[in-house]
């Protein structure tokens, strides 16, 4: 983790920044709690302009979903205050909107705006808004720039940073997409406010998953801060959202498009996780956040099999997932089916399927070392009847 990517001086008051290290994209993610003093409408304009070296930014196409569409609006107006003429596109709510379809209706919506390379593309919503937006954002005109704003806890302690973006395919998750880093992010903890309990428990999954990668303090700290987080206690809820885009910024500037190893440390859980969102249907029964909480349990039973860790470590992560009401199992799916989903992650390697493994609570690692029969254990255990 280098130096630079540490919290800030706040700024305004009350708020933190997070810097993301990366030569000429760097960016900074502003973390508030309520915007009362105004402060999202001069930060993107001077996000923007940072990333066009000093060039205005003239039109922004405001993408949100129905669920978030009154924020967005008031975000648009806060755009046209800073001279960026902004009109707000909405899309359906969930994981369906990550599709090919929905780009290309965002993509004609740009074309109808007459969108130049003054223009930019602002992200209002959880990660598949996101995920949508950052992926035409990256393709429009070979890309434009791109600002998020993110309003689900998933997607303010995980997917508004590090620049992954993309959509879906029936049979295989994100394997549409690009790496185009945003201009900045910013992060307004009160519109968890009206964010319903189940999608706040999603964003606690990938909270987990950094403590289980890389930080064992914080992984004690959540186990002590659960209850406060999920209560929404504005006390817990920004040091947790800090200190995971200070991690993520960390792996992120080191290892940018996931080309040394190190940022698949940000898929433990995903190998499987992903397999179970894509068998179950995407929107099914399993959110992502969800069917990561399953896949870290399976993953961390396959590092045992492995002879890696003890099943303490299992069994303490199991523990902590359903203390925030997450599933630690998948019942019902076919086997067969997820080891067919699998063969199509990202991270494979010579036709064999990778994982990342917990070393200890705070250290993994990548390998295809497990064999398939303890593969297929692991998910008969996921998958047998509750
Ligand atoms: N790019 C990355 O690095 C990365 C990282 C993690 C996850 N992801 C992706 O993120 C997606 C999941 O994101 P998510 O969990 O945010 O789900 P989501 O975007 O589907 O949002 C969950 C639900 O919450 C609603 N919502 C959003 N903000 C709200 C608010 N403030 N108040 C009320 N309702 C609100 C949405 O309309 C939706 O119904 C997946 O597609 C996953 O693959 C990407
Ligand atoms: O940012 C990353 O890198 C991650 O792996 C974060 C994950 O939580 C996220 O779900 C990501 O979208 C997965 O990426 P993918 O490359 O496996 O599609
Ligand atoms: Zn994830």
């Amino acid at each position: 983790m280098t130096a630079e990517s540490q919290t800030r001086a706040a700024h305004p008051p009350g708020s933190r920044t997070v810097r993301v290290p990366l030569g000429d994209r760097s960016y900074d993610i502003r973390i508030v709690h309520g915007d009362e003093s105004g402060g999202f409408g001069p930060f993107a304009r001077e996000a923007l302009e940072a990333t066009r070296a000093g060039r205005s930014c003239r039109s922004a196409l405001v993408v949100t979903d129905s669920n978030v569409r009154a924020l967005a609006a008031r975000h648009a107006e806060a755009l046209a205050a800073q001279g960026i003429a902004a009109e707000v596109a909405v899309v359906p709510p969930g994981e369906g909107s990550k599709s090919l379809e929905q780009a290309a209706e965002l993509l004609d919506r740009l074309i109808a705006l007459r969108a130049d390379r003054h223009s930019a593309v602002v992200a209002v919503g959880g990660g598949v808004v996101g995920d949508l937006a950052g992926f035409v954002a990256s393709t429009y005109a070979r890309g434009i720039p791109l600002l998020m704003a993110p309003t689900t806890l998933l997607a303010q302690v995980d997917s508004s940073v590090g620049g992954k973006v993309g959509v879906n395919r029936p049979a295989a998750k994100n394997i549409v997409g690009a790496f185009h880093q945003p201009s900045g992010v910013w992060i307004d903890t009160r519109s968890l406010d009206t964010l319903p309990p189940r999608e706040l428990r999603c964003g606690m999954a990938e909270v987990v998953k950094y403590g289980v990668i890389l930080d064992p303090a914080f992984f004690e700290a959540v186990e002590r801060a659960a209850a406060a987080v999920l209560a929404l206690d504005p006390a817990a809820v920004a040091p947790v959202v800090a200190r995971c885009c200070e991690l993520k910024a960390g792996v992120v500037s080191e290892d940018e498009r996931e080309e040394t190893g190190l940022r698949a440390v940000l898929n433990f859980g995903h190998t499987i996780g992903h397999a179970v969102e894509a068998v179950a249907g995407y929107g099914g029964p399993f959110q992502h956040g969800e069917a990561v909480a399953a896949g870290m349990v399976a993953e961390s039973r396959l590092a045992e099999r492995l002879g890696w860790i003890d099943p303490g470590l299992t069994d303490r992560l199991s523990r902590l997932l359903r203390l925030l009401g997450l599933p630690t199992s998948a019942p019902g799916l076919d086997p067969r089916a997820l080891i067919a989903a699998m063969t199509l992650d990202k991270k494979n390697a010579g036709g064999r399927i990778r994982f990342v493994l917990p070393r200890a609570l705070g250290s993994v690692e990548l390998t295809d070392a497990p064999a398939e029969g303890d593969v297929r254990a692991v998910l008969d255990e996921l998958t047998a009847a509750d």
